[in-house]
């Protein structure tokens, strides 16, 4: 069988060799293409954390983590050691005050400063505020991803099971429009009493930076899907990725094809070491990642 990694690679190597080039909103520039999918089978334990470069699957597992806490601040990332995102907030700063402050010692002030995180770290009603605490026009809060499980526990064949992070309201008040945007659940083999229901998960991402941005995306879907089917006593089903404009930065452009270049290895298997008692209980701890053998790392810019 065809490693399902090659659905990444062939993506990458339709990108270089046909993609549309065109100007974002970075300034950097892109290859790019509309619509492409992915699908993995997760049902044997496989953990789709790409091997044909080095991929920091904690830093993402940790970023799902902290989407679902709710929470919207970098300083609970930099506490945990991620530094993915602080380059928005800098950005603003830097702007706002004129100040040429290094990334280092912004960081450490978010760290330090609880007021100045207040002000400078937060990053507007982004996924987390979305997920958990969705605000309707009276005001009232929902939480979408308590609402799924609670709607998986009992009308698993339903057609309605997603949430959502496009706010159109609130958009403007992000640092970054949602990319991962639509997360959708589906449950196969309702009525079978010798097996338990899988669990899908199938995601739309409206944009996605195919080189940084793709790898984190999938691995930590991957593991969502595997907490909300241990939630609801089910078996992980497949992760379905689909991506609206998908690109490659033009400052990835070598980058891509060293990585094009190489021959992926087995993915690792993925294992809960325990059931927490809800699905704002999970730590890093928690996911046993076992036989990921990757080829080495690969350095790229992240455009702003
Ligand atoms: N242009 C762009 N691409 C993205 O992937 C992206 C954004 N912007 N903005 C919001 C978040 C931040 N994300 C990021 C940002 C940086 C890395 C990154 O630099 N990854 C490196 C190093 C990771 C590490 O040191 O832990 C990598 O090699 O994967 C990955 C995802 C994903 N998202
Ligand atoms: O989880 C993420 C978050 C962001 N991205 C990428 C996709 C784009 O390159 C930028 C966002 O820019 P827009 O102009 O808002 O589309 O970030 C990603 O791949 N994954």
């Amino acid at each position: 069988m065809r490693h399902p990694e090659e659905q990444y690679l062939d993506i990458v190597r339709h990108l270089l060799e046909k993609g549309d080039r065109r100007i974002d909103r970075t300034g950097v520039g892109t290859l790019s293409m509309f619509g492409a999918m992915m699908r993995f089978d997760l049902s044997a334990g496989d953990f789709p954390v790409f091997t044909t470069k080095k991929v920091f699957w904690k830093t993402a597992v940790k970023e799902m983590l902290w989407f679902l806490t709710g929470q919207t601040n970098i300083q609970s990332l930099l506490r945990e050691n991620i530094r993915i995102w602080t380059d928005w907030p800098l950005d603003k700063y830097r702007k706002a005050t004129g100040e040429a402050i290094s990334q280092e010692d912004f960081e450490a002030r978010i760290l330090a400063d609880d007021a100045f995180a207040e002000t400078w770290g937060d990053l507007g009603p982004v996924y987390g505020k979305q997920w958990r605490r969705w605000r309707d026009a009276e005001g009232r809060e929902h939480d979408q991803v308590a609402g799924i499980i609670d709607t998986l526990k009992t009308n698993p064949s339903s057609r309605r099971m997603l949430f959502h992070a496009w706010n159109v309201a609130e958009l403007d008040q992000m640092a970054l429009h949602p990319c991962h945007m639509t997360y959708q659940f589906h449950v196969a083999g309702l009525g079978q009493d010798d097996r338990r229901p899988r669990l899908s998960l199938m995601v739309l991402q409206r944009s996605c930076d195919i080189l940084l941005g793709a790898p984190f995306n999938i691995c930590q879907q991957a593991a969502l899907l595997a907490m909300v089917a241990q939630q609801v006593d089910m078996e992980p089903g497949e992760l379905i990725w689909a991506g609206g404009d998908v690109h490659l930065y033009l400052n990835h452009l070598e980058q891509a094809r060293e990585q094009v270049s190489r021959r992926p290895y087995p993915f690792p298997k993925v294992r809960l070491a325990r059931k927490p008692d809800s699905i704002d209980a999970y730590r890093i701890e928690d996911f046993e990642v076992s036989g990921y053998v990757s080829h080495d790392r690969i350095d790229a810019p992240v455009a702003v």
